[in-house]
């Protein structure tokens, strides 16, 4: 029997038979972003692709001018970011469903007239350009007159709209519970740049000192790369909630210490400079090279950096501390990576949860007997976060909790049993945080 295809997270399923990907070259004059832009929203929305894996699968990315592909970018996050709303707003003015294409072309238009700072004309415009290009000719009219009438409107079309809960799928906003509002609210906002400064180094000119030591730069800042300090190694990137469990392992000069899923390394650099031993273990080759580049850039060459799986990996030695910052649903990286929202889904937790629990049992092992495990994970879903450490303590690590002194730069992130919870609402008014769950331990 011939299954159906899954919906897309849109509901919706394409009925044009017409290969989307394909632009049409007798279409309009090539518009490079545009043309990324639908094959990055159509990847994650019609075939649950993540924004980067769809744009490296497109073809118009190829061959474009990296601030085009940047653009594009930009302008991808931003429909995912905003999706709900720009369905709700299409809603009045389609009568029957169109092709998924031809929403994706649609919600491409919503997106530069109502959240980004595109001319209208240009945004119709280059909307229905981007139609043609794409083998959608007898859509054009539908989606010249849609959006002629959505500019019309302009920014009354979101009065009276609930836009955090309409951006995020109700699955999600259920499994945050009380938090929702404020985290869906902040996932509204591009996230802003934080710098991790090393001892010693000098951030760049004009950023803002925040709680805990991080230097944020408003979202948008040049090129990483471009900013005075990177080539020194003076720094690097990482959320200030990123920032935290590495700093909750207090390590100390000369302790043998294992980060367990170290690529690309923001938290290896942390327990580096605090003058430990550091094993960095990882299992993808790819995301090694990473790891190795960056520590390279800050120069901490002393690292043993070691390609396994930390499941089965074991050292030597006994080890004094292990960093676990565990894979997981990373739904608390969602200001940065909007697509997760709409590729995964509720049973992928279960899944990681397993896996989180096999490297909590594997990283008891490598412990000496009093031996320090501060278990992290950049996920808001209790399943990894609370109830693994419950879940710790059932594989026999004895909770070692946060002191309030230790988290005095913070208090708000740290939970009655003494563990770190962060999330984007937190700290909202000056640009919020990554959603990060930590909890410490101790072995036996
Ligand atoms: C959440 S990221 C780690 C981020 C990193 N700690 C940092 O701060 O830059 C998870 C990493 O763990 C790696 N990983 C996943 N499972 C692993 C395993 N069983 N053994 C080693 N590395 C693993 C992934 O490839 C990925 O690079």
């Amino acid at each position: 029997m011939k299954s159906s295809p899954s919906p897309s997270p849109t509901g919706r399923r394409a009925r044009t038979g017409r290969p989307a990907g394909r632009p049409d070259r007798q279409g309009a004059s090539a518009d490079p972003t545009r043309d990324i832009a639908f094959d990055i929203v159509e990847g994650v929305i019609a075939h649950r692709r993540m924004l980067d894996t769809s744009l490296e699968h497109s073809a118009a990315a190829r061959t474009a001018e990296p601030r085009d592909r940047a653009a594009a970018h930009r302008l991808a996050a931003t429909v995912l970011r905003h999706m709900g709303t720009a369905n709700e707003v299409l809603a009045p003015f389609l009568k029957r469903e169109p092709p998924e294409p031809v929403r994706v072309v649609l919600l491409i238009g919503v997106a530069q007239l109502l959240f980004l700072d595109t001319p209208p004309h240009a945004a119709v415009a280059t909307s229905v350009a981007l139609a043609r290009r794409r083998g959608l000719v007898p859509f054009a009219g539908l989606v010249n007159a849609v959006l002629r009438r959505v500019a019309a409107g302009g920014a009354q079309a979101l009065e009276g709209l609930d836009q955090p809960r309409l951006d995020v799928p109700p699955w999600l906003w259920q499994s945050w519970g009380r938090l929702a509002r404020p985290i869906a609210t902040a996932l509204g906002h591009e996230p802003p740049l934080d710098l991790t400064i090393r001892p010693g180094g000098e951030p760049p000119p004009g950023g803002e000192l925040m709680p805990g030591g991080s230097v944020r730069f408003a979202a948008g800042t040049a090129k990483v790369a471009d900013l005075p300090g990177f080539a020194e190694g003076a720094w690097w990137v990482q959320d200030m909630a990123a920032s935290l469990p590495a700093r909750l392992l207090d390590v100390k000069p000369g302790e043998r210490v294992a980060d367990l899923c170290a690529a690309p390394g923001g938290k290896t650099a942390q327990l580096a400079c605090a003058g430990a031993e550091v094993f960095a273990i990882e299992r993808e080759g790819r995301r090694i090279e990473r790891l190795r580049a960056n520590l390279a850039r800050l120069g901490l060459g002393g690292v043993h950096v070691i390609h396994a799986d930390a499941a089965t990996w074991r050292p030597e030695m006994p080890l004094d501390a292990i960093l676990l910052d565990a894979p997981c649903s990373a739904t608390g990286t969602i200001r940065r990576h909007p697509d997760a929202m709409w590729i995964k889904r509720l049973r992928d937790i279960a899944t990681m949860t397993e896996g989180q629990d096999r490297l909590l049992a594997a990283a008891r092992d490598m412990l000496r007997p009093g031996g320090r495990l501060v278990y992290a994970v950049c996920s808001l879903q209790p399943e990894e976060g609370e109830q693994r450490a419950r879940a710790a303590e059932a594989l026999g690590l004895i909770a070692d909790p946060f002191t309030p002194d230790e988290l005095a730069f913070l208090p708000q992130a740290r939970t009655p049993e003494g563990w770190l919870r962060t999330h984007p609402g937190m700290l909202g008014a000056r640009g919020g945080m990554d959603g990060f769950f930590a909890a410490r331990f101790r072995r036996a």
